[in-house]
C-alpha cells in the first residue's frame, strides 16, 4: 500500500461552508510556475479572463477565447493540488443560451481538471446558473463591476453610489444565491452595498474593491507583486516590486554577454578547464 500523502483539494462545498467562519483567500494565478507558488497560500486559484490584460496585452477582456482559458486553466490544475482551481468564462462563451453555457462550461470543466467555473453577472443570469449547477456545474457567480460590461458601462467604474443601482446589486446577490451558486465575487461596489449584501445572502462573498466586509478577499497576482502597472485600481496593494529585480537581473545579464564574461566555462560543455 502506498504511503503517500496525500492532501485532498478544497472543495466548493468546503468554500461555501467558509460563510462567517475564516476569510477565504483567493488570488489569480495564470500560469505554472505561479500555481505552485500560491497553492499552499490560496483557499482558490482563479484562472481569470483578466489574463487577457495581464498576460496578452490586451486592453479589456473582450478579445479572450475559450482555448486560451482552456489552456492556461489546464496549467493551474496541473500545477496546484491543494486549492480549488475555478476558471472564468470568457466574453461571449455563455450569454447566449444556458445550453451554450453548459456545453461551453462543460469543455472547460472536462479539459482543464477544474472545480468550477465563474461567470460575471446577477438576475439575467440566474437560469443559467440553475441549469449549469442543476447538471453538476458547481458556479461561482461575480457581480458589481463586471468587466465584460466594460463598454455598457461606458468604463471600469465602481458601483452602487445610486440607490438604484445599489438595490440592483443587492437584487442580484439575492437571484444567484438562489439559483444555486456556491460562493460570488463581488466587485467595485461600495462599502454600505457589499456589508449589506454579505450580511444578507447565505454564501460566501469575496470581495475585490468591495471592502472587508465581504467572506474573503480577490486580487490579480500581477498587481500584487508589482509586475502590471498598465492601470493600478485604487483596490490594489502593491505587496512587492518585482520590476526592478527583473530589470536589474536582464541588466548585468546584457553588460556580461557584452564583455563576454558570460557564459563562464563552468555554463559550457567541452570547453577545457584551465
Ligand atoms: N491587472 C488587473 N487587475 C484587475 O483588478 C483587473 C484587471 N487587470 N482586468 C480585469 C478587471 C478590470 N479591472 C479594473 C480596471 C480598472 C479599474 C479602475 O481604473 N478603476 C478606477 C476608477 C473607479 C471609479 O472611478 O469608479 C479606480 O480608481 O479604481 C478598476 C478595475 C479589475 N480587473
Ligand atoms: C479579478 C477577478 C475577480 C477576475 O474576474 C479576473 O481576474 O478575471
Ligand atoms: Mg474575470
Amino acid at each position: 500500500m502506498s504511503t503517500e500523502v496525500r492532501i485532498k483539494r478544497i472543495t466548493t462545498r468546503d468554500i461555501r461552508a467558509r460563510k462567517g467562519a475564516e476569510p477565504l483567500v483567493v488570488l489569480t494565478a495564470y500560469t505554472a510556475p505561479i500555481a505552485r507558488l500560491l497553492d499552499p497560500i490560496c483557499d482558490i486559484l482563479l484562472v481569470g479572463d483578466s489574463l487577457g490584460m495581464v498576460v496578452y496585452g490586451m486592453e479589456t477582456t473582450l478579445g479572450v477565447t475559450l482555448d486560451m482559458m482552456i489552456n492556461h486553466g489546464a496549467a493551474v490544475v496541473r500545477s496546484s493540488s491543494k486549492a480549488c482551481v475555478v476558471v472564468d468564462m470568457p466574453f461571449g462563451s455563455y450569454q447566449e443560451s444556458r445550453e451554450q453555457a453548459f456545453r461551453n462550461c462543460a469543455r472547460v470543466m472536462a479539459e482543464t481538471g477544474c472545480a468550477a467555473v465563474k461567470l460575471e453577472g446577477g438576475r439575467e443570469l440566474a437560469e443559467t446558473i440553475r441549469f449549469l449547477v442543476d447538471r453538476g456545474i458547481p458556479v461561482l457567480a461575480h457581480i458589481g463591476l463586471k468587466p465584460q460590461a466594460v463598454h455598457a458601462a461606458g468604463g471600469f467604474r465602481a458601483q452602487g453610489r445610486l440607490e438604484a443601482e445599489a438595490e440592483a446589486i443587492r437584487d442580484d446577490a439575492r437571484a444567484i444565491t438562489e439559483a444555486g451558486a456556491f460562493a460570488v465575487v463581488v466587485e467595485g461596489t461600495v462599502e454600505p452595498v457589499s456589508r449589506a449584501l454579505s450580511a444578507e445572502i447565505s454564501i460566501p462573498t469575496i470581495g475585490i474593491g468591495a471592502s472587508p466586509a465581504c467572506d474573503g478577499q480577490v486580487l490579480v497576482i500581477d498587481d500584487l507583486v508589482g509586475l502590471f502597472d498598465d492601470f493600478t485600481p485604487k483596490f490594489v496593494k502593491r505587496y512587492a516590486d518585482l520590476r526592478p529585480l527583473i530589470t536589474e537581473a536582464a541588466q548585468r545579464y546584457a553588460a556580461e554577454v557584452k564583455a563576454r564574461s558570460f557564459p563562464g566555462p563552468e555554463h559550457c560543455f567541452g570547453m577545457p578547464k584551465k
